[in-house]
């Protein structure tokens, strides 16, 4: 059974009501929609036998993956459990034909609900996933240990979904979702505001904002969306947009100089927040796309007012407006990057000019970016209200919850 996003009369007879996405509706309609990779239909042969040479690597990196599982030394934590578990039982029993537990039993209803979501998803897709789940897990927790090991980094507590570390008068903010290419949830939204209030007071001289493995983020989660009843939609727009406004407050208000190393694909919220960054660098692997008309939404991060002056009307237009993706090159002709590093020595090169910049007088550069930034200051505030405002209403919307209903389906991927 198709959604289809042309037609929302449809999708309201469908839905119930236009103005609600429920996670069971949305498996309902996803219940008979085949996995993204499943989808194309005209696949040449030489890739049909590539594909079919992955799925076998992928059933004996099933089998690995899960005795690597078992070398973790960090709780990943509950949502991450959850999504291992799923794919587990997907992999192993096929789709989820149990009965759902009852209201009561919570952890039996989470573990339910996380392997039903699954839909249809096949099982040697659900043993793929698994095992990328597994090694993404064992790596970050490998970079962790590497960087346990320096003596001069101190790893802040009380996070889960960003990593916070203090080296060489840095402090570095890391999206850590990488299995959901660091989707930023409510939670790592409320920690990153968190974060960047406790940097704003420490001992660094400078403060970083960068991704965990193959993305910088893929914007807002989605799933923030998702987990809606209907008469609790106007609740989840003015929550959702409350929260939004003190997150990018966060941004304007940050006291010390901030830097995006932008070490991949970046999407939506965090590409217009990098007109409240000082500086952007950017791996030649990194992408800017700012897709919100696609998603029936509208821009954030004070870009309305920003892209314009950065890099001038027209092309802010193009991107605003018509969902224009950059290249590293595009956005660093375009003023929005400083500077594009090839992906190899990226890393190398960027961290040791941070550590040069970080030596310099802290206070100095302090009163100079909030100089530089004093003379926007309100007019920012201002920017973000009003951003938020109209969000709002758009987050209402039937285009804004067709284009979300569409990605749950697997209809459409940007
Ligand atoms: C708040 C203010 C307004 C906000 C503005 C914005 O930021 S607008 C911008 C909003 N952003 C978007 O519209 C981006 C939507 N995302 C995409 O279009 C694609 O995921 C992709 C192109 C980022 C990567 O494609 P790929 O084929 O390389 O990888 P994959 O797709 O297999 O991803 C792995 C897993 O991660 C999941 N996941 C990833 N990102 C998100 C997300 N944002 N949300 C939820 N989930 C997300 C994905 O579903 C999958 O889960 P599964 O199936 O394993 O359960």
């Amino acid at each position: 059974m198709a959604l289809e996003t042309s037609c929302p009369e449809k999708n309201r007879n469908k839905l119930g009501s236009a103005n609600c996405v429920e996670p069971s509706q949305i498996r309902e309609f996803t219940a008979d929609i085949k996995p993204r990779q499943a989808q194309a239909v005209c696949i040449p042969a030489v890739h049909l036998h590539m594909t079919t040479a992955t799925m076998q690597v992928s059933q004996k990196d099933f089998e690995k993956a899960q005795e690597q599982l078992k070398l973790l030394k960090k709780d990943p934590g509950n949502e991450t459990k959850l999504k291992l578990y799923a794919l587990f039982k997907q992999a192993t029993e096929g789709p989820c034909n149990s009965p759902k537990p009852g209201m009561l039993d919570f952890v039996k209803k989470a573990k339910w609900d996380a392997w039903n979501s699954l839909g249809n998803l096949s099982q040697d897709n659900a043993r793929q996933k698994y095992t990328e789940l597994v090694s993404s897990l064992l790596s970050a927790e490998s970079a962790g240990q590497t960087k346990d090991a320096s003596p001069e980094e101190s790893r802040h507590g009380g996070y889960e979904t960003i990593i916070v570390t203090t080296e060489n008068s840095i402090t570095k903010i890391m999206f850590n979702r990488p299995e959901r290419k660091n989707a930023i949830n409510h939670q790592m939204y409320r920690e990153i505001i968190k974060a960047l209030h406790q940097a704003g007071k420490d001992d660094s001289t400078i403060a970083v904002i960068t991704g965990n493995g193959e993305y910088y983020t893929s914007g807002n989660d989605l799933n923030n969306f998702a987990n809606v009843k209907p008469n609790e939609m106007e609740k989840m727009a003015k929550d959702g947009a409350e929260l939004l406004k003190e997150f990018v407050s966060s941004f304007i208000d940050f006291p010390k100089p901030l830097i995006a190393v932008v070490n991949g694909p970046a999407i939506g919220i965090s590409v217009t927040l990098l007109g409240l960054c000082d500086i952007v660098y950017a791996s030649d692997r990194a992408t800017f796309h700012t897709p919100f008309s696609q998603l029936g939404q509208s821009p954030e991060g004070c870009s309305s007012y920003l892209f314009p002056k950065i890099m001038g009307l027209a092309k802010a237009n193009e991107m605003l407006l018509f969902n224009k993706k950059l290249t590293a090159a595009q956005a660093c002709a375009w003023g929005l990057v400083a500077e594009v590093f090839p992906d190899g020595t990226f890393q190398k090169e960027v961290w040791e000019r941070l550590k040069a910049y970080a030596s310099l007088p802290k206070n100095s550069l302090a009163v100079s970016k909030q100089l530089l930034r004093s003379m926007e200051k309100e007019k920012l505030h201002a920017v973000n209200s009003k951003e938020c405002e109209v969000l709002k209403e758009r987050w209402l919307s039937d285009e804004c919850l067709n284009a979300i209903v569409s990605f749950f389906q697997r209809k459409s991927k940007l």
